[in-house]
């Protein structure tokens, strides 16, 4: 079966090809030695397809389809959602890279906001696809200006990359922290208060 919903311009054009990528996994099977015929591994490419399905829908998802908005005139504070859990997939080496996301924002003039739980969606849409941590931040920040339109936006990102634990330089237990910050949370005081909320533990 394949999906095909255009991004425009959001990114790469969003195909699943499920027969293909089953294909792949029984070749990769081949690859690593392993016989795909055996009985535990019959099933196998099918179910990896199907994962993989999953693991990257936010190649066939806009921000906008979950960042839906609504307006409240009496809030133009900060609004703050952290340890928003990531699970996405570096795309160096397809394995997970895995933490949290805290993700803020001062509302527009017009008071411009968004469901707390929109948040969370809206790291999924991009988490859910081959991801750079860098990028996956910026992509997060940069969607909420351009739908939300607010005053600030600031995200921070902390995770630790299986790709540094499982193998290579097998170091588990270190974090990578990233951050993009825009707007009126550029402003130092308006940043370190943001900042003083999210390591706040
Ligand atoms: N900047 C950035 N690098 C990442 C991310 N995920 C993985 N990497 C790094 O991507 C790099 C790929 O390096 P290469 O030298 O091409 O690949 P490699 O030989 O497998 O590297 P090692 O992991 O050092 O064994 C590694 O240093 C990874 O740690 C990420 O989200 N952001
Ligand atoms: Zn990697």
């Amino acid at each position: 079966m394949t999906d095909s919903i255009s991004l425009d311009g959001q990114g790469p054009v969003g195909v699943f090809d499920e027969k293909r990528a089953e294909q792949a996994i029984r070749e990769l099977l081949i690859a690593v030695g392993e016989d795909p015929d055996r009985e535990g591994l019959r099933e196998t490419p099918g179910r990896v397809a199907r994962a993989y399905r999953e693991i990257f829908a936010g190649l066939r998802q806009k921000p906008e389809e979950v960042l839906t908005t609504t307006f409240d005139l009496g809030h133009d504070e900060m609004v703050l959602v952290k340890d928003i859990e990531v699970m996405s997939s570096c795309e160096h080496h397809l394995v997970p890279f895995v933490g949290v996301a805290h993700v803020g924002y001062i509302p527009s003039n017009d008071g411009k906001i968004t469901g707390l739980s929109k948040l969370a969606r809206l790291v999924d849409v991009f988490a859910r696809r081959p991801q750079v941590q860098e990028r996956l931040t910026t992509q997060i920040a940069d969607s909420l200006m351009r739908i939300l339109e607010p005053r600030g936006v600031i995200v921070v990102v902390e995770c630790e990359h299986m790709c540094m634990t499982m193998r290579g330089v097998r170091k588990p237990g270190a974090k990578t922290l990233t951050s993009a910050v825009r707007g009126q949370l550029r402003d130092p005081a308006t940043r370190a208060e943001a900042m003083s909320l999210i390591m706040a533990r």
